[in-house]
Parts: structure tokens; C-alpha cells; sequence
């Protein structure tokens, strides 16, 4: 990656990095000067037996030169500082918005602490890359030349040293340098395969300490650190190699001309205060050139993180999304002119929303199996449509299709007639509550987390939607009510985290509600009441509610029946349980307790089996 691809993709760098260069550049030509005001006193003092008084300019100067320099220093470390929070945060939020954009299908492939390792170490690495190497490679160009082309004036002989010297010490580097990509790739590798594999672990304690897998898990981590550890040392042992030869080369080099020099001086050759200059200004010559040496192992874990951040940021979105709002589709659709009128209509009354999944047919990305195959079915506006079928059967894959988290391969969805894909999808998204299967708690109370569901929310409405949902019955019993702070005052169970996700969806009141096995994790009896308050919050919503619980989908005015991503059956209730095909066998499943039978992979009623 070179550095015009770098200024590319972080924009910002190029006024920060900017400022950088010109101050070290001005710091680096107050230390020359600074060499020039030294040589003439050393000189005036020590050889030409002037006077204080004839000095004292000099020395003031002297003086005023290395207080600018310390200025321009400071000034130029605090630019740095100022580039160096900017490019960590602007990555940062590119990265977090992107991978928003990219959203939970592109996240389900990914790993965890993978991703969590580029946000966090790798942007730190590209931190240093960017805010130490680029403005060192900089510097180390132009103070050289600065302080050549007053040597060249100064010394011909100590010049054509310095000529020929320098270039040697680029040459080395690059040969040095040459295996060093691969091992900083190997060791950035490691990196985030142990971030990744930790994380795994730590999820999955519980299971691998049932499974008693913790030491053979223990062992692959040992492993992965075993290779990083490897990694890590063969780069140090590249940086320290480069780091000794630039100090040999430039100690050698220094020698050389100081050398010359001398002999010189001893000779007549040269007189002492030329001598004495092009002496001080030798090893500053060399040092920024030495300094890129000590940056060069941090450069190379910098550009392989840069690689893999750019590389999610270069990731499209599965899902693009039009510039179309529902707001405008349900005025130019019922006549109504007032934006706001619109807009209370859609969330107060019944909702206006009608949505139809015609011909669609989906495959996740890297994926050979389709999830859904022609599936074809419609949600009027204001009715609740239940999805039913097995573990598998496509159920999810709907939601991650109708809230536009990723795209049908075949076939369109539409909302009052118009494509999802013509909407723009936050807008769309802010007319959905959904509750999938697995609820995420921030880290927060209680009532701040049910009252995230919609902003703007009174207290007094989040509590009531809370008690719809049946989230007072076990926080009345906690110590601090609705302000327990989740994770830190008290661990929630599978139904309880169901039961606030189920107050936040009540609390939004949006026009549309997807509702993923909803009451899943919840017991019989909180079931049946929250079934309740279910209906209470969809009436008049258009509602998706997919359910292995049959009590839950059987008040629905349409049930689709999916098997093996392809709807086999629709209809109501009674039509379903009249028709004698899958979804009479679930019910009758779940009335008889039917027992599935594995020969004829059906379930049947209890006492059919012979
Ligand atoms: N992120 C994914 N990448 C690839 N395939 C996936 C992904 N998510 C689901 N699938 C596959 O798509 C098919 C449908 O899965 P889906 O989650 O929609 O089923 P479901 O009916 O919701 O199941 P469940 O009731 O267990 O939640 C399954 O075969 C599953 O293996």
C-alpha cells in the first residue's frame, strides 16, 4: 500500500501530516542553525581569542535558536498528538458505521474478536504508522538534503562522504526488509485468530466445561499464542537486525568523515571551524534515516492491520437501499398533504402498511443452499401474518430479508406495492419493532434499556409498556426496581431478557412488528399472559410472528407453514387444521402430544404408532 492509497482513505491526514513535516522541517533547520551559531563561538572562543562582549551576540542567538527549536518540537509533537486522535477516531466511526452498514448477516460470517481486534489494535498500529513513520520518512528526506547542501558549501570532500554513505543505508533496509511483510502478515494473523478463538472461548465456557473440552481448548489457544509469540520474534529479531545495521552504517559513516577530517585538519587541509561544523552536523545527517529504523517493525504490523481495516471498509453492503420514505408513499397513496399527519396516522391508528414477498428466493452469501425458494405471501395492512415451520425451515431468513439485512437473490418484496429495495432502509427500519431470537441488553437499568426502543419515550410510558409485557413481575422483586443496572446488579434469564425486548417493541409502536419467536424461552403460564398483551400490541399492526409455539400463532388471520425454505401450506387456523397436512399434524402435535415417529419422519398422534 503506498503512501498516496494511505491519503486516500484517511482524507484527514494530509492537513495533520502537513503541519507535521513543516514543523519537524523547521526544527530540523534551527538544529542546523543551531550547529552553525556553536561551531562560530567554539571557534571565536577557543581559536580566534575574541572577547565576551564579541561573543555575546552570537550566544544570544544561540540561545533564541534553541528555544525555537524547542518550540517548533512541541508544537510539532502536539500536531502529532492532534492527527493521531483524529485518524483513531475517524477510523473508528468509518469502521463502526460501515459495519453498521454491512449489518448482521455480514457480522454473523465474521469473528467477533477478529473484528474487535482490527477496531481496537489495528487502528492503534495504523495510528503509528501513520502518525510516526509517514512524517519520519518525510523528515528523513529533507533534513539530509538540508544539511548536505550546507556541508557541499562547507566541504566538498565531507559531502561526497555523506553522498555515498546514505544511499547505502536505504539499500540495506530494503534488503532486510524484504521477508519482513510476510512475517508482520503471519504475525498480524495470529493476532486476530487469538483474539477470535478468546472470545469463543469465553462465550462458550459453559458448554466446553459440560462437554469437559476446557483443556483442549486451553491447548489450541496455548497454540495460537505459541504461533504469534513465533511471529513476534521473528519481526523483532528483523527489527532489531535493521536497527544495527542502520547504527553501524551510520556510526562507521560518522567515523568515516570524522576521520577525514581530522587528517585534514592535522595537514592544513582544512581549518577548524568548517572542520568543527561539518562535524557536529555529521550525526545529524544520519539520524533521521537511523530513526526510521527503530519505526520499522511498528510500520509493518501498521500497514497489515491497515489492510484488513480497508478491507471491511471496502466490503459493499449486501443491501444498498433507495432514497424513497414510507411517509411519502402512504401520502402520495391516501391524499393526505401534511407530512406530520401522515406520520401520527402511521404510528397511532391502524397501520397502512401492507407487505407482499412475491417469488422471492434467498441464499446467504457463501452459501450453495438456497434458505428460501419461491416463497409468495402477503401481510394486509393492519393483519397479523404467523410464519410456522421447523428449526431451519427459513423463518429467520424472512425477517433478514424484510428488514433489508440482505437481498432476495430472485423475486421482490414489496410495502404498499413499492420495492423495499426503493426505500431508504433506516427510515423503513424506524416503521419495524422488531424481537429477534436472541435479545441484546446494553450495559444500563432496565428502564434504560426498554426506553432505547424509542426516543423521546416518557417514563410513564415505558412503565406501562413494561407491564404489558409482563417485565414488572420479576423487577418488582428486584432491589432497585427499574433502575438495577443489568449485568452489574442482577444476571436476567432467557424469559426475562424476552420480556423487556417484548417491552420494547410494545414501547416503539411502530406500524410494522416482526416478531421472532417471541415467547420462546418463556414458561407455559407467562406464555398465555403475555400472549394477552401480544395481541393488545398488535392490533391494528401489520405483524409477522414466526413460532414453534402454536398458542401463539393460532389467533393469527393467516398462518404460512415454511419446510425447508418453500411454504407448503396458508390459510387460517381452521382452514389449516381441516386441510390434514403439516401444520393439522403440528397441532395435533401439540394438543395430543403427538410423538414423532423416525421411520415415517412425521409426527403422529399418540397411540398411531403400531
Ligand atoms: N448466516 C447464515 N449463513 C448461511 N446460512 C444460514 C445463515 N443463517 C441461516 N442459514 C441457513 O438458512 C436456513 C434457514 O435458516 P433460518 O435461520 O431462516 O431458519 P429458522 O426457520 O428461523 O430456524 P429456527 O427456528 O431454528 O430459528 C438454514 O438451513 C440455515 O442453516
Amino acid at each position: 500500500m503506498n503512501t498516496k492509497e494511505w491519503f486516500r482513505r484517511i482524507p484527514n491526514l494530509i492537513p495533520g501530516l502537513t503541519t507535521v513535516v513543516v514543523l519537524n522541517f523547521a526544527s530540523g533547520l534551527l538544529m542546523i542553525l543551531q550547529a552553525v551559531f556553536l561551531a562560530k563561538i567554539v571557534t571565536d572562543v577557543f581559536l580566534n581569542d575574541r572577547n565576551r562582549g564579541d561573543v555575546m551576540m552570537p550566544i544570544a542567538l544561540l540561545f533564541f535558536v534553541i528555544l525555537l527549536r524547542a518550540v517548533a518540537t512541541g508544537l510539532s509533537d502536539k500536531a502529532s498528538g492532534d492527527v493521531s486522535l483524529r485518524i483513531r477516531e475517524d477510523l473508528r466511526m468509518s469502521l463502526v458505521r460501515h459495519l453498521f452498514q454491512l449489518g448482521p448477516v455480514y457480522l454473523r460470517r465474521e469473528r467477533t474478536g477478529e473484528l474487535v481486534n482490527s477496531a481496537m489494535n489495528g487502528i492503534e498500529q495504523v495510528d503509528v504508522y501513520a502518525t510516526k513513520y509517514l512524517p519520519q520518512m518525510a523528515h528523513a528526506f529533507l533534513i539530509p538534503v538540508a544539511v548536505w547542501c550546507l556541508v557541499i558549501g562547507t566541504d566538498i570532500w565531507s559531502a561526497i562522504i555523506l553522498a555515498v554513505t546514505a544511499p547505502l543505508i536505504p539499500i540495506f533496509m530494503i534488503l532486510i526488509g524484504k521477508g519482513a511483510d510476510s512475517i508482520a502478515k503471519r504475525q498480524w494473523r495470529a493476532l486476530s485468530v487469538l483474539g477470535g478463538h478468546f472470545l469463543d472461548v469465553i462465550r462458550g465456557l459453559t458448554t466446553l466445561k459440560v462437554f469437559n473440552r476446557s483443556r483442549a481448548q486451553v491447548e489450541i489457544i496455548e497454540r495460537i499464542t505459541d504461533t504469534y509469540r513465533e511471529a513476534t520474534m521473528q519481526s523483532l529479531r528483523v527489527a532489531f537486525l535493521s536497527a544495527l545495521v542502520l547504527e553501524l552504517l551510520t556510526t562507521l559513516s560518522t567515523a568515516v568523515v570524522a576521520v577525514m577530517l581530522g587528517l585534514r585538519l592535522l595537514h592544513g587541509n582544512i581549518d577548524f571551524h568548517r572542520a568543527f561544523l561539518v562535524l557536529l552536523l555529521a550525526p545529524e545527517f544520519y539520524l533521521p534515516i537511523r530513526m526510521i529504523g527503530t519505526q520499522f517493525h511498528a510500520s509493518m504490523n501498521g500497514i497489515e492491520a491497515a489492510k484488513r481495516i480497508f478491507e471491511i471498509l471496502d466490503t459493499q453492503p449486501l443491501v444498498q437501499g433507495g432514497t424513497r420514505r414510507i411517509v411519502e408513499v402512504i401520502q402520495s397513496q391516501t391524499g393526505e398533504a401534511d407530512d406530520h399527519n401522515a406520520r401520527v396516522s402511521c404510528f397511532e391508528h391502524e397501520s397502512p402498511i401492507s407487505i407482499e414477498f412475491d417469488d422471492v428466493s434467498f441464499a446467504y452469501p457463501g452459501s450453495e443452499v438456497n434458505a428460501l425458494e419461491h416463497v409468495s405471501f402477503c401481510v394486509p395492512a393492519g393483519k397479523t401474518v404467523a410464519i410456522v415451520g421447523a428449526s431451519g425451515a427459513g423463518k429467520s431468513s424472512l425477517f433478514d430479508l424484510l428488514l433489508g439485512f440482505a437481498r432476495p437473490l430472485q423475486g421482490q418484496i414489496r410495502i404498499n406495492g413499492v420495492a423495499l429495495s426503493e426505500f431508504e432502509l433506516s427510515d423503513w427500519r424506524a416503521h419495524v419493532s422488531y424481537v429477534s431470537q436472541t435479545t441484546h441488553l446494553f450495559p444500563g437499568t432496565i428502564l434504560e434499556n426498554i426506553c432505547r426502543a424509542r426516543q423521546g419515550a416518557s417514563v410513564a410510558e415505558a412503565l406501562e409498556a413494561a407491564r404489558l409485557a409482563l417485565v414488572d413481575e420479576f423487577v418488582c422483586r428486584l432491589p432497585h426496581g427499574y433502575t438495577t443496572r443489568i449485568g452489574e446488579d442482577v444476571q436476567l434469564s432467557g424469559g426475562q431478557i424476552q420480556r423487556i425486548a417484548m417491552a420494547r417493541a410494545i414501547l416503539k409502536r411502530a406500524p410494522v412488528a416482526c416478531f421472532d419467536e417471541p415467547t420462546s424461552q418463556l414458561d407455559m403460564v407467562s406464555e398465555q399472559a403475555l400472549q394477552a398483551s401480544l395481541e393488545t400490541a398488535l392490533q391494528g399492526r401489520t405483524a409477522l410472528v414466526a413460532a414453534h409455539r402454536m398458542q401463539t400463532v393460532r389467533r393469527a388471520h393467516q398462518i404460512v407453514v415454511v419446510e425447508s425454505g418453500r411454504i407448503v401450506e396458508q390459510g387460517t387456523h381452521a382452514d389449516l387444521v381441516s386441510a390434514g397436512g403439516t401444520y393439522q399434524k403440528l397441532w395435533a402435535f401439540y394438543n395430543d402430544g403427538a410423538i414423532f415417529d423416525t421411520a415415517a419422519r412425521e409426527f403422529v398422534p399418540e397411540g398411531a404408532r403400531v
